[in-house]
């Protein structure tokens, strides 16, 4: 993409900047860039992120009009699709757009939405390429990758979502026209929810079960022409299509769903990497390759730790960082002005620790996609030993992070008050983002379980290893055997970053521990498996949160000691926001650390004493800590968390831009009373 020198000098717009930001500012005692470039991953990264959001600002076709907050369903989908079309036409145009400026310029064109073509990128595109032989690679991906077949991923209906193998469509192979039936037997095998189905894709990868010489064969990939390529008009042969109507959010996407009628599709359709139908309908697959379907639902869930919850709060924080520093509520002392909402300890103390938990997400969420990509090199050439390791973290990560902040989201709404309520605050549009996310890619008590279903397994290895070295080389089998064959550290308070990662995985292994001697005492007592494990469900669930524990503590305790190295500043500021995260998690699940590490009540007061001195710690650098994640006004899109803290004038011009304001009478008013009355 064509550089622009002028950006390299120009982070913000400092004109015209509220008095109480900039005396704010002044106290800042790090080196902001730094921590930006943390953040992204790179100084390159923060560049290349600049320059792709300059192009999108620099570009009238990505503006957003009518307004987001006032656009109808019809007018907020046709406004997608507008920047979608202006979008898709820049990356076919432009070749020198690298994939992470197309993401960067993707979050700033459609600024927390899921725009409707998305599921082409982040799920037919990868499973295509994942479950496609060579053959079909060839034949499909040129017009995949150019845009003129523009998918989407169809797995769920009406009637199952989470139970996979329990999908009642069909795809019956029909050796007479060489062509896979696709049938939808019920009403609640209706294909239901896919992202861009509705109005948008014309093609996609559909789920069924696979039928041929009268045996099923299990859950498989096709891919399947809905619309044609010209018209774009639903293809005929036994199609209905269309959008399943108004959601909590995600008001320009066209969740759809489609019945098939006995639709028909070419054998070669069905993507034959790991399983193939011979012309002659014989079924043959790889069985070591057979998990590879799960992988595109790996990667988007390991994707969403940074891009939903780390993002997502993260931006909710900024604007409650710098709406409480605008914000002047209640006489502190008699006869003072009243101060800053943030000077309020209780305020403090919800605003910090989210906005310490928003850095961890963010940290570990990008050590997460490093190792997702480190991993998936060798899972696509056909090694798949570290898939189950990938699998587990992705889906406790995913849970554990989206849940913590989609608490913390309507945390940072409800300290902003009144004005939180209102859109123009920009936190209401966030939450029904990021809440969706804890539903899509899987419900979480389905995702702590797979999460614990392999612990238990690395647990039962690591009992019965005498070393570590046979054991898988992975970061679970480590410290699960570790502790497992070591004496309980003695710690001592205030606890150090390393014995705070030593507690986390203490407590992880103990409830490790716990979980599986309560599903053995439910077999034993000759309860089914199925059974007993259901009934282990609340012990399996505190395992797989604390063991994403430790990978949140332990991968940015990993990233704090290469910061040491750096630069002591930015060393400081991360630390206590780490320290903060950790001893509040260690407070909420006290009992939990008291019973594996050996503390007392009164070391836990020790860190309820140590938080609050933390909170202090933080105050001075609450606007910066906040302007380093250098979000632009259009990401946030909110009057209260603007970078110049002109809050009020800002609220009053949305108040005055709302429709209803169009006529001093309204319409409805008149028809309704005066009309009436008149007559
Ligand atoms: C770039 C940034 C992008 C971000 C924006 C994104 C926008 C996105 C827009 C919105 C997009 C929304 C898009 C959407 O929402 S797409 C729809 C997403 N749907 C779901 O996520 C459904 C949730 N259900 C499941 O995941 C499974 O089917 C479960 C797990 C419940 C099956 O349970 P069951 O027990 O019946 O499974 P089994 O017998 O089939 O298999 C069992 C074996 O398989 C292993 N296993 C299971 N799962 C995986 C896996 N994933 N990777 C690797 N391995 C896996 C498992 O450990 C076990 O191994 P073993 O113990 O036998 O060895
Ligand atoms: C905004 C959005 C976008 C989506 N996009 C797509 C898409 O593009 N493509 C697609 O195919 N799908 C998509 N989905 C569907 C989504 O993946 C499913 O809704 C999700 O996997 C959950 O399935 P379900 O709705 O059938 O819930 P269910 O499986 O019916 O679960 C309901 C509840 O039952 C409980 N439960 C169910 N099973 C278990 C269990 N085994 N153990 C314990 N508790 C259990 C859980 O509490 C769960 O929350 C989308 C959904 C949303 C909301």
């Amino acid at each position: 993409m064509k550089q622009d020198e002028t950006m390299k000098v120009k982070r913000y717009d400092d004109t015209n900047v509220n008095p109480d930001f900039v005396a704010e500012r002044k106290k800042c005692t790090f080196n902001i860039e730094l921590l930006t470039n943390i953040i992204d991953g790179s100084s390159y990264l923060t560049e290349t992120r600049r320059q792709a959001q300059l192009a999108v600002l620099n570009n009238e076709s990505f503006s957003n009009l009518p307004d987001r907050y006032y656009a109808s369903r019809d007018e907020a989908y046709a406004q997608n699709i507008r920047k979608s079309a202006a979008y898709i036409k820049l990356l076919k145009e432009d070749k020198s757009i690298s994939r992470a400026e197309s993401y960067f310029m993707q979050c700033l064109i459609f600024p927390n939405e899921v725009p409707p073509f998305s599921l082409h990128t982040t799920m037919f595109t990868p499973t295509f390429e994942s479950m496609a032989d060579e053959e079909q690679k060839k034949l499909w991906m040129p017009r995949i990758e150019n845009y003129e077949i523009l998918g989407t991923y169809i797995q769920t209906e009406m009637g199952h979502g989470t139970n996979v193998r329990g999908l009642e469509t069909t795809a019956t192979f029909d050796p007479s026209t060489d062509e896979f039936i696709i049938h939808s037997p019920t009403l609640t095998s209706i294909k239901w929810w896919p992202g861009g189905l509705g109005k948008t894709c014309n093609c996609a990868i559909v789920m069924a079960s696979l039928i041929t010489n009268g045996r099923n064969e299990g859950i498989h990939p096709f891919i399947v022409q809905l619309r044609d390529f010209e018209t774009h008009e639903p293809l005929k042969g036994g199609l209905t299509i269309g959008d399943i109507g108004t959601k909590l959010g995600f008001h320009g996407m066209d969740n759809g769903f489609v019945k098939f009628d006995q639709f028909r599709i070419p054998r070669r359709n069905m993507l034959m990497k790991s399983a193939k139908v011979t012309r002659d309908g014989t079924y043959q697959k790889e069985k070591k390759l057979e998990k590879l379907k799960y992988g595109s639902m790996v990667f988007v869930r390991a994707m969403l730790v940074f891009n939903q919850a780390g993002q997502g709060l993260a931006q909710a924080v900024t604007i409650a960082a710098r709406y409480s520093c605008v914000r002047r509520q209640s006489e502190y002392a008699p006869g003072q002005e009243e101060p800053h909402i943030i000077e309020y300890q209780a305020q403090q103390h919800i605003l910090f620790t989210e906005l310490a938990a928003s850095y961890i997400f963010y940290i570990a969420g990008n050590k997460l996609r490093e190792l997702y990509f480190t991993m998936n090199y060798d899972i696509q050439k056909g090694d798949l030993s570290d898939l189950p390791e990938l699998h587990a973290l992705s889906a406790g990560l995913k849970a554990l992070t989206l849940d913590e902040a989609v608490v913390g989201i309507e945390r940072c709404r409800l300290i902003c008050g009144g004005h939180g309520y209102s859109a123009a605050s920009g936190i209401p549009k966030i939450y029904t983002e990021v809440v969706a996310a804890c539903t899509y890619e899987g419900v979480h008590p389905v995702l702590y379980l797979q999460t614990a279903r392999y612990l238990l397994k690395v647990y039962q290895a690591a009992l019965l290893s005498s070393s570590a070295s046979s054991l898988p080389d992975n970061q679970s089998s480590k410290y699960i055997f570790r502790h497992l064959h070591s004496e309980r550290p003695r710690f001592h308070f205030p606890l150090s970053f390393v014995e705070i990662v030593e507690a986390f995985e203490r407590r992880a292994l103990m409830c490790i521990e716990k979980a599986s001697k309560k599903l053995d005492g439910l077999l034993a007592t000759g309860r089914p498996h199925h059974e007993a494990w259901n009934y282990s469900a609340c012990y399996l669930i505190r395992a797989a949160k604390a063991h994403s524990h430790v990978y949140l503590t332990s991968s940015v305790h990993e990233q704090l000691e290469t910061v040491r190295q750096e630069d002591a500043g930015v060393y400081t500021v991360l630390g206590q926001l780490f320290e903060l995260y950790a001893l509040k998690s260690i407070v909420d699940h006290a009992v939990e650390f008291i019973e594996s590490c050996g503390i007392t009540t009164d070391q836990i007061n020790i860190c309820i004493e140590r938080i609050e001195a933390l909170l202090l710690n933080i105050r001075p650098n609450v606007l910066p800590l906040v302007d380093a994640f250098d979000f632009p006004d259009r990401l946030l899109g909110s009057a209260l968390g603007c970078y110049d803290g002109n809050v009020y004038q800002r609220l009053y011009e949305y108040a005055l831009n709302s429709p209803l304001n169009k006529s001093t009478v309204n319409v409805a008013y008149f028809v309704y009373y005066i009309a009436i009355n008149i007559s």
